[in-house]
């Protein structure tokens, strides 16, 4: 299955928040999206995900999800959103119920995003337990259970120190390479988008609209830390989004 925004615009109010986008998210790729504050990242997330509808413009699947998914459009957020009073297998559970998985079957799935996210040895753990990678795990765990088409995370790795972010993305690259997932990934962040988007949509500051995209043809897992074509890829979407960055800042200010 393949999401496409068609000349997506929105308002709220009298605020024009995004203009004219037109993207399309290809099947086993992660398309990360980039931008100011306030530019309409998790808006957009939101209309991928049909929490929300557009004032203007499309957004379309094309062809179904997988028939074995539970939930096509699945989010994670920056916050982790686990219930506290659940053990890491009982989130994952929760959620599977709430689909009308039970039983053998959504024990066979815990087993196995478990086993991927290296949690195994954590099953029976309750989240005031585990540290904030950790706890991001369990999330990513609990949204890959539900088998989606499309995988929408929303600033996944922000709460998190920046040595914890490295393992995560590491982690995230094996689990794509292992099992290719489709996802859009919204970042502040450009060194997670080099390391992770196989397509960097540049947005600019409010009302969003593309600068630019580029593609990076490197696979995932040959793209280290350090890599100077990554740097220089890196420079080349902060020269884009400097000048936005500081209006942005401004509008902000003013507001
Ligand atoms: N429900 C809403 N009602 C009114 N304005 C909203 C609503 N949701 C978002 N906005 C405004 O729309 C703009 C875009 O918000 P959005 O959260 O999509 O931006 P963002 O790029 O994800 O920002 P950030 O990077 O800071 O998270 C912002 O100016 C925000 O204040």
């Amino acid at each position: 299955m393949e999401l496409r925004l068609e000349g997506v615009s929105h308002r709220y109010g009298d605020v024009e928040v995004i203009r004219d986008i037109n993207l399309s998210i290809p099947k086993g790729r992660i398309v990360c999206i980039v931008g100011p504050s306030g530019c309409g990242k998790s808006t957009l997330l939101r209309f991928l995900g049909g929490l929300e509808r557009p004032t203007g413009g499309q957004v379309t699947q094309v062809g179904s999800p997988p028939e074995d998914s539970i939930n096509p459009l699945t989010y994670v957020f920056q916050d982790f959103a686990l219930l506290p009073w659940r053990t890491v297998e009982g989130n994952i559970s929760f959620i599977l119920a709430d689909h009308g998985v039970r039983g053998a079957r959504a024990e066979a799935i815990i087993s196995d995003v478990l086993a991927r996210t290296k949690l195994s040895d954590f099953r029976k753990a309750l989240p005031k337990q585990l540290s904030g990678g950790m706890k991001q795990r369990v999330a990513i765990a609990r949204a890959l259970a539900v088998n989606p088409a499309v995988l929408l995370m929303d600033e996944p790795l922000s709460a998190l120190d920046s040595q914890t972010r490295e393992l995560l993305m590491d982690d995230l690259v094996t689990l794509w390479t292992r099992q290719p997932f489709t996802a859009v990934y919204v970042t502040h962040n450009l060194a997670e988008a080099v390391r992770l988007g196989h397509r960097i949509v540049v947005l600019s500051r409010r009302p969003g609209q593309i600068r630019e995209v580029v593609e990076i043809d490197t696979p995932l897992e040959s793209r280290t830390l350090g890599d100077p074509a990554l740097d220089r890829m890196q420079k080349h979407l902060w020269t884009l989004m400097r000048a936005e960055a500081e209006a942005a800042d401004m509008e902000l200010v003013n507001d």
